[in-house]
């Protein structure tokens, strides 16, 4: 915060001719018997004063510029449903207009990636547990001494599947303890007065009532950064949350992963801790000095080895028919979150893997509190436009962060994610995914203080949607009002933007308001480069139109 210091006295330097009926002018007037002594000392009060007003002018100058800097010409909110899509669509918009910091950002990711990994093996060794809810601990003696590389048919025919089970947690067990320090890097240097406390998931006031506790929004400075809401009192628990369903020979079940929970990281702070260890480099690495990110995995401490490690079991449980047969059993599909990255261990756990552009938009990381993303739009002649976009968390104990946001919005991109009609919330397991998204969407285009806000609705995962119905997924299983409509992409995918489209028309309170429907898979960055240059030409046309009218 800036200090305002009392205005000085107008500085008196040089003889002035002062109007004789002017009374200010003769108070100011030197003394007529000022002696030379005086007239040296008053001279040099009179230039100290002008010094601190100048300073206090220059204050104010820099003051005014940086309000000019902060003050947003369009402010877009990103709502939705948990696993909607929110930051991967603040992703691109960043790979849009602030690639330096997106690429800056790149080698941070790296942990996530390696956490999504890790996780999803962990996801597969729970599904072919003997007992899923009870992760059983194998003691090392009991471990069977085959080579674990290529559980061939013959491997699969001659073990039972406890057996089987305990041979691939064995062999994986170092992902245990490395997940854990995945999670510790990821939380280092994050304040607990920045943590989250996760309250329970009861639907915050505005979703029943639409009165929101309204509170101005923090600014930004460029890259991505925590905006405190402020009516959401922070909490005391740590910044990182996760799931305890520990592999066989965890350490502990009372580990400080906490069963249940998914990763979520508050604070962009683990990017600047992660991006990258120069540092470290500069001393140890021959290929330091040449400005480049080189030579981690020179650092013996470096998660890849332990990756690298283990590489060959990840990719033999993976490719196991026994294993896919047990994923099927369970309805679990692993290609709907992080499992993309199964699809690439040798790539992934390589000691020199440096992440992709796809890498990092696929990679998962639960939103928890509100990052806001500032970039400046500069178009033809026009002068250059300031946007801020902010990112929500969407899980149910964090909606409660958004009221604050929409007094001061001028666009919300709304996310739903269409693919999940036959998925619940990981909230709340009694809760339909697409139900959820509908009817958070009947509660913001109903809403009163979002009247005048733009709306754009992006119907996301739309190349999921495609895979899941083409497997067979019915969706009038789930939507029991689809009836006996065809199960193909175009009929369902129309069917849910006009459900989607009738919700805006029945409950808005502005019936002139236009609604922006699109199809998306905001993982693609190809399409998605080109919706967001056209909701960008909406949103700034929209903006320029309603300020005319309120002049
Ligand atoms: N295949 C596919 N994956 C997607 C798509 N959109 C998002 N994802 C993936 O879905 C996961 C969740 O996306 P996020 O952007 O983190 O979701 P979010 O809405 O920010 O979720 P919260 O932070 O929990 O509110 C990520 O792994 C994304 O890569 C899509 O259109 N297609
Ligand atoms: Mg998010």
């Amino acid at each position: 915060m800036t200090t305002i210091y009392p205005r000085a006295a107008s500085p008196t330097l040089v003889p002035r001719r002062d109007s004789l009926s002017d009374p200010f002018s003769a108070a100011l007037r030197p003394p007529a018997d000022e002696t030379p002594a005086e007239r040296e000392r008053r001279i040099a009060e009179e230039l100290r004063a002008k010094q601190v007003s100048d300073a206090i002018d220059e204050q104010l100058k820099l003051e005014r510029a940086e309000q000019k800097r902060n003050k947003a010409d369009v402010k877009v909110l990103l709502l939705g449903q948990s696993e909607s899509g929110k930051s991967t669509t603040l992703k691109q918009f960043q790979l849009t207009h602030t690639p330096k910091a997106f690429h800056a950002e790149r080698m941070a990711w790296r942990s996530v990636i390696y956490l999504n990994l890790v996780r999803s093996i962990r996801r597969i060794l729970e599904a072919v547990s003997p007992d899923p809810d009870e992760p059983l601990v194998v003691p090392a003696t009991s471990l069977p001494s085959t080579s674990f590389g290529q559980p061939g048919p013959s491997s699969s025919a001659v073990l039972h599947d406890p057996d089987k089970y305990t041979l691939y947690a064995q062999r994986l067990a170092p992902l245990v303890l490395l997940e854990e320090r995945l999670i510790r890097m990821l939380s280092e240097d994050v304040d607990d007065d920045e943590a989250t406390r996760l309250e329970d998931g009861s639907a915050p006031g505005w979703l029943t009532n639409g009165n929101a506790s309204i509170g101005s929004s923090n600014s930004g400075n460029g890259a991505l950064s925590t905006a405190s809401s402020p009516s959401t009192a922070a909490g005391a628990r740590p910044a990182i949350h996760i799931d305890t369903r520990s592999l066989p020979g965890s350490p502990s079940t009372r580990s400080p992963v906490a069963r249940g929970v998914e990763v979520a990281v508050r604070t962009p702070k683990w990017k600047q801790a992660l991006s990258l260890s120069r540092k470290q480099l500069k001393s140890t690495s021959p290929h330091s000095g040449t400005g480049e990110v080189v030579g981690w995995w020179e650092d013996p401490n470096d998660p890849v080895h332990v990756l690298f490690k283990c590489s060959r079991p990840m990719r033999a449980l993976w490719a196991d028919p026994w294993v896919q047969a047990k994923l099927t059993e369970r309805r679990i599909r692993l290609e709907e979150s992080s499992g993309f990255y199964l699809n690439e261990i040798d790539r992934i756990t390589a000691m020199k893997y440096i992440p992709t552009d796809d890498d990092i938009l696929k990679a998962r990381l639960k939103t928890v509190g509100v990052q806001e993303h500032s970039f400046t739009l500069t178009q033809g002649a026009s002068r250059p436009m300031i946007w801020k976009i902010y990112d929500v968390g969407g899980a149910r104990n964090q909606r409660q962060a958004w009221a604050p946001y929409f007094t001061d919005v001028n666009a919300i991109i709304f996310l739903a994610p269409i693919s999940a009609f036959d998925q619940v919330l990981a909230e709340d397991p009694r809760v339909n995914r697409l139900e959820d998204s509908l009817l958070l969407w009947r509660s913001v285009v109903s809403n009163k203080l979002l009247k005048h806000v733009n709306l754009i609705i992006f119907l996301n995962k739309c190349d999921l949607l495609k895979t899941k119905l083409e497997s067979g997924v019915k969706l009038n299983q789930f939507l029991l009002t689809y009836g006996d409509r065809s199960n193909e992409y175009e009929a369902v995918s129309k069917y849910l933007r006009n459900k989607f489209g009738l919700l805006h028309q029945q409950h808005t309170p502005n019936p002139n308001r236009e609604l922006f429907i699109h199809f998306t898979a905001v993982t693609d960055t190809r399409r998605t480069g080109t919706i967001i240059a056209n909701v960008r030409d909406i949103i700034v046309r929209r903006n320029l139109k309603d300020s005319k009218l309120l002049v």
